[in-house]
């Protein structure tokens, strides 16, 4: 799949938002954002996208991958989704007082090969969280993946990242806003911080 086939799923969504006020998870602002949770609630257009991206990773050079781990909220779905067109388990963490903490029991070995799946990566933050926590209980992150790039390859997570699309889209900090976008009611969409 290439990025305009991807884009053209999140378009039949009604998933790709423009010209909005959107507070991002790293605290930037932007015009433009991707809803997967309105992608995501279709499992045949959850397996169209993860499906071409399990075979993306399968077709680069990452080697054998023994698990996918997911970052909370977002990542759960296309993880799940991912892991089962490459038949491995498919754990998630999730935030305990705001850092990622592996809960509910998952467990893995130490050296287990993990590829990280998100849904978005925007500046690539919530991935580093992710594999920083993954690293810290032990496990080989050998790669990253994601459904969109927003930062269309600039993100740096510290391992190689594998993304289905590259979509560059603008973000802002709070106070160089441009100025069609300051009497637009900003909205949060997304769980960090969540009180
Ligand atoms: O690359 P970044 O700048 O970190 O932005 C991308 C992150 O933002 C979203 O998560 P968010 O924290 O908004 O919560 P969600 O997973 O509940 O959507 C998305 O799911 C990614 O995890
Ligand atoms: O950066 C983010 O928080 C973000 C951007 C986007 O387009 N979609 C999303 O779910 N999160
Ligand atoms: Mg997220």
């Amino acid at each position: 799949m290439n990025t305009e086939q991807v884009l053209d799923v999140f378009r039949q969504c009604g998933a790709l938002l423009e010209n909005g006020h959107f507070i991002l998870s790293s605290g930037l602002r932007s015009p433009t954002f991707l809803q997967k949770a309105k992608v995501f609630q279709y499992p045949d257009k959850a397996e169209i996208l993860c499906k071409a991206l399990a075979e993306k990773v399968k077709e680069s050079d990452v080697g054998p991958v023994d698990i996918i781990i997911s970052p909370a909220v977002g990542g759960i779905i296309p993880g799940y989704e991912t892991a089962r067109h490459m038949q491995v388990p498919s754990l998630f963490v999730e935030r305990e007082k705001g850092e990622f903490a592996l809960r509910r029991g998952f467990e893995f070995e130490k050296g287990a090969r993990i590829l990280m799946v998100e849904d978005i990566v925007s500046t690539g933050l919530s991935s580093r969280e992710c594999i920083d926590c993954i690293k810290a209980l032990g496990g080989n992150v050998v790669a990253a993946a994601c459904i969109v790039d927003r930062s269309a390859g600039e993100a740096d997570v510290g391992v190689p990242l594998i993304s289905l699309a590259q979509y560059k889209v603008p973000a802002y900090q709070v106070d160089a806003i441009p100025p069609q976008m300051r009497d637009i009611p900003a909205i949060k969409p997304g769980s960090r911080g969540l009180q």
